[in-house]
């Protein structure tokens, strides 16, 4: 299925437009499964999003599973933290069970332990595939200015594992170090949600969706959504990409 690309004015316009699309797939995923598996971003796009989120009164917490797409090796109290994010802007707000909550724990120099572990309990939770990849109904991702989505940065290991379903980035370049879920989980997720918001995103936005590909693609451009990708731009970031009609 083609991604399909929406554009909105301003990132408030743009977290709007986002919390009712998750509402509704996560709805959706309750009523048919009776639980939902989501996977939250980290970095600074998605916040005004949960702000929104926690604010709409659609979602049946209690049934959500939320997960993480990658977190910094960094105490869950440093403000550099995926989950202290997450968590005071959404989950605190949210009656989500505490038990229904998997923060990834990034413990060097136990990352590969830590990614054992989180890998061990995603597929213990989730819904697996055929071959035992979890499957899970909407993952939110940002885009970093290099390519890179989740922690799967360009010319790193992550990217190119293809078995485990969770991977450590601890190499030169990278710090802090991380976990990432890995592209075959995000693959298989029933819903990606692509948040990206800001000029300094155009260029980068510009190469992925407008210009003919050139050399290694980029981590955004290794994604083969089993399920649907949904690209969420604000104008200043869509800034390179042709506009229907126009
Ligand atoms: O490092 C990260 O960057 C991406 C993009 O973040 P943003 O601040 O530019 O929105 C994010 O999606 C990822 O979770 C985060 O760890």
């Amino acid at each position: 299925m083609p991604p399909q690309i929406r554009i909105l004015d301003d990132p408030e316009t743009l977290a709007e437009a986002a919390a009712a699309r998750c509402e509704e797939i996560l709805r959706r995923a309750v009523a048919t499964a009776g639980t939902a598996h989501l996977a939250l971003a980290g970095g600074r796009t998605p916040r005004a999003l949960y702000r929104r989120l926690a604010r709409r009164g659609g979602i049946d917490w209690r049934r959500v599973h939320v997960w993480f797409g990658d977190e910094r090796a960094v105490p869950f109290d440093d403000p550099r933290s995926n989950y202290r994010m997450a968590r005071e802007t959404l989950l605190e707000h949210v009656p989500v069970p505490p038990a229904q909550v998997h923060p990834m724990r990034a413990r060097p120099p136990c990352l590969r332990d830590d990614a054992e572990a989180y890998a061990a309990t995603l597929c213990a939770l989730a819904p697996l595939s055929a071959l035992g990849v979890p499957c899970l109904d909407l993952v939110l991702l940002g885009l970093g200015a290099d390519g890179h989505v989740a922690s799967l940065f360009p010319g790193t290991r992550a990217l190119a594992e293809r078995d485990d379903p969770v991977a450590a980035v601890d190499e030169p370049g990278i710090e802090p170090p991380r976990l990432t879920l890995t592209l075959p989980v995000l693959d298989h997720a029933r819903h990606l949600l692509l948040l990206v918001a800001g000029e300094e995103k155009a260029a980068v936005v510009r190469r992925a969706l407008a210009e003919a590909p050139r050399g290694e693609p980029l981590p955004v451009q290794r994604l083969a959504p089993r399920g649907t990708l949904e690209w969420f731009l604000d104008a200043a970031a869509a800034a390179g990409v042709p506009r229907e009609g126009a």
